[in-house]
């Protein structure tokens, strides 16, 4: 006997779920003979009746029976209601009187009308923490948008709540030409039987707006600090992946805080795309993004090639999970979508051997929204981005904004901070009152090497003007790092105390600008020697080995989200050698009253007083002494964090331009031979018990074994003990 083309077709569209034709008929049986054979029931929704069955198979059978109970209710609603847009599942009033023990069901798998069996090349990779207890699993969460849905953010409607614990990671793909179900287990003995997998929007969502979704519930965090993530597919002819993080919560029945976490990429990618990029963004405002773009084709068309979903998703597991200590502590979700994203892209680009073209996200306001969509990009509804969110986002491959010799991107494997909004400024700029003018007349041609020297100073014979006007004679080798008997010098004034000449002011301005009726002693300041580096008033050329600050940074380096608690840091990712030149601390020129001013608005994280020369004249003016505020205006030196004597940099002054000894560049070099992926940190030389500091206060997690808070504490305990 011919199968039975109902049945045929039924298995069909299982088969794309993953789903075994054995299980399906087995299934189907039941249903067959539970519904009279009605197979418009059975049908319905993409046979959401059998998806949800089959699943079931699996509940314990007070679930399966509630389940099974509550589904002929909705049978029954949706006869009677045939023709009306049914979006919201229809729930028995009698459902108002059922004790919680009937409630139990769980919405799994569950493909919305009009997708799943699509002719589309669509794909969905969810990632999923569900890890909130089984007991609020058990209530259901709405699914469906009701008539009212539209007020509602589109996050709402997608959301499930899948009820088991562990770490699971569903890819589902719609492709009927490919079909592909499959779930990872992260924890297998915590990945719930049966995952969730996102309802897929139907085709008049799809035609209005985003869709994509799963849930990332985590029980033992607090629900209020959850945010959900949500991964979008566009509206756009252009696929792209897109993750978008928004702080919407989930409002009604049970709706605490979701996390939802999805990759998607929309269908028809191009016949004549080429290549694609993939792009982790964040914003200041809690957004976050993973885009995929497929370029157009420039020049002779070519096919690009997707890889097969078996193969993306054995080289996600060897590349993202089974690399992944899921138990590591700095394991992220984020990254882990990233390092997705990115193998997802490797693989496109590989296998289409085409040249890899960067589409970067543009600012998107309102009015270039239309221009985004154009180009496949898309703007998501409910990820309202700042335009300084915009900014950060745009930043994440360069937070430089491309005014430096190299780009400095930005990662946070930790957490969804972004960087809070500064201005990158390569150089110093005087805010206002600072007596800093660079000018060819302030250096005399005593001060300068102008008649003396051609090409490269450290190879003439004898040491020319700069080289003698520090007395240092030059600090630089023809390798451009710094000798190694000056830098020991300098490392050992900085942390040995009997090497130190410390300076005293009569009236230090760091005092008077407190402008408190009786000031205090001046409390010292360090004399630091200085390095001159030759200028453009020299006879030299700029490629002179004596000209190292000034040619800026040249290494690999990256802002990063330290683990241990100090907020944003910057690290290498690139071995440094001992001397070498990492970046100057730049910010705006300040005169202390300035500063002051400023951090009695309101405490500075970045100033750095230029006090390399107070003490050594009679009397020194507020606005001649200077510093560098880096908080609004400065470069990544912001991001280097403090670490009690042994830090792998150390801060020199150098002159340039200006002779005027109260103003210098601060630039930072190596202490030592620095490994890649190392934290770079300096001595910020604070007093952890001086109140009056301008600076805020912190509590030191440096983790140095000689850090001064933690020798603080074990003074303290002795004299409490003492007592
Ligand atoms: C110049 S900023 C360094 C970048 C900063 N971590 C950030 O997230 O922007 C100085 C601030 O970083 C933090 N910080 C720096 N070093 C630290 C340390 N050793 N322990 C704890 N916090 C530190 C403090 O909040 C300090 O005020």
């Amino acid at each position: 006997m011919a199968p039975n083309p109902k049945i045929k077709k039924a298995c069909a569209a299982m088969k794309l779920l993953g789903i075994q034709e054995a299980k399906v008929k087995l299934v189907l049986k039941n249903l067959l003979e539970a519904y009279d054979n009605k197979w418009d029931f059975i049908e319905a929704e993409d046979y959401k009746v059998l998806i949800d069955a089959i699943f079931e198979e699996e509940d314990p059978p007070q679930a399966t029976e509630t389940k099974k109970k509550q589904e002929k209710k909705e049978i029954k609603r949706v006869a009677t209601t045939r023709g009306k847009k049914i979006t919201q599942p229809l729930v028995n009033d009698e459902e108002d009187e059922m004790d919680e023990d009937e409630i139990p069901l769980k919405r799994r798998l569950r493909p919305k009308r009009g997708r799943g069996c699509d002719n589309n090349t669509s794909l969905s990779i969810c990632s999923a923490i569900s890890q909130k207890s089984n007991k609020d699993a058990s209530k259901i969460l709405p699914e469906e948008e009701d008539e009212d849905d539209d007020e509602l953010p589109p996050l709402k409607r997608y959301i499930r709540r899948s009820g088991e614990r562990g770490m699971s990671m569903t890819v589902y793909n719609s492709n009927a030409s490919s079909s592909f179900s499959s779930r990872m287990s992260m924890e297998p003995e915590e990945v719930p039987s049966i995952l969730p997998l996102p309802a897929v929007p139907t085709q008049d969502e799809k035609d209005s707006e985003d869709g994509a979704l799963i849930i990332l519930n985590d029980e033992d965090e607090p629900n209020t600090d959850h945010k959900p993530l949500i991964l979008d597919t566009g509206n756009c002819s252009a696929p792209m992946l897109e993750m978008e993080k928004s702080n919407t919560h989930v409002e009604e029945r049970d709706r605490e805080t979701e996390e939802i976490l999805c990759i998607s990429t929309t269908k028809d990618v191009p016949p004549s795309a080429t290549a694609a990029s993939v792009e982790l963004a964040s914003s200041t405002s809690g957004e976050a993004k993973i885009c995929l773009t497929f370029a157009p084709a420039t020049g002779e068309t070519t096919n690009l090639c997707l890889p097969s979903m078996d193969a993306f998703r054995r080289a996600m597991e060897e590349k993202c999970l089974k690399s992944y200590k899921i138990v590591h502590p700095e394991f992220s979700v984020l990254g882990f979508m990233k390092d997705l994203c990115s193998c997802y892209v490797d693989m496109v680009n590989n296998s289409t051997n085409q040249s890899l073209e960067t589409e970067t996200v543009s600012k998107v306001g309102d009015e270039s929204a239309a221009a985004c969509i154009s180009m496949g990009l898309v703007v998501v509804p409910e990820c309202e981005i700042s335009s300084d969110g915009w900014r950060a986002i745009n930043n994440v491959k360069d937070i430089t904004v491309a005014e430096e010799n190299v780009e400095i991107p930005w990662v946070n494997e930790i957490n969804d901070e972004t960087p809070s909004h500064f201005r990158y400024m390569p150089q110093n700029f005087v805010f206002r009152d600072a007596p800093v003018k660079f000018s060819l007349s302030s250096f005399s041609d005593e001060q300068s090497c102008s008649s003396s020297c051609i090409e490269d100073c450290l190879t003439s014979a004898m040491p020319c003007n700069c080289a003698i006007a520090v007395d240092n004679g030059f600090a630089y080798t023809a390798d451009g790092v710094i000798k190694e008997d000056f830098l020991e010098a300098r490392i050992s004034e900085a942390r040995d105390q009997r090497k130190q000449v410390v300076m005293f002011c009569k009236e230090c301005p760091l005092e008077r600008a407190k402008k408190t009726e009786i000031l205090e002693p001046c409390k010292g300041h360090l004399k630091r020697k200085a390095i001159k580096e030759c200028w453009i008033k020299c006879g030299c050329t700029k490629r002179c080995g004596n000209r190292v600050v000034q040619r800026g940074i040249h290494n690999k380096l990256q802002v990063f989200f330290t683990p241990n608690g100090k907020g944003w840091g910057l690290r290498t990712l690139e071995k440094l050698p001992k001397g070498a030149f990492i970046c100057e601390y730049i910010g705006e020129i300040l005169t202390m009253s300035e500063l002051y001013q400023r951090s009695f608005e309101d405490k500075l994280s970045f100033p750095v007083i230029l006090d390399a020369h107070w003490g050594s004249e009679e009397w020194l003016e507020n606005d001649k002494a200077l510093c560098l505020d880096g908080t609004c205006y400065g470069n990544i030196a912001r991001f280097l964090n403090h670490r009690c004597l042994d830090a792998n940099l150390i801060e020199i002054p150098v002159y340039v331009e200006t002779p005027y000894q109260h103003y210098y560049h601060l630039a930072f070099f190596a202490t030592r031979d620095i490994e890649a992926m190392e934290e770079l940190t300096w001595d910020y030389g604070i007093d952890f018990d001086d109140d009056d500091s301008l600076m805020k206060p912190f509590e030191c997690l440096c983790g140095s074994r000689f850090c001064r808070t933690m020798k603080r504490s074990k003074k303290n305990k002795q004299i409490m003990n003492r007592a």
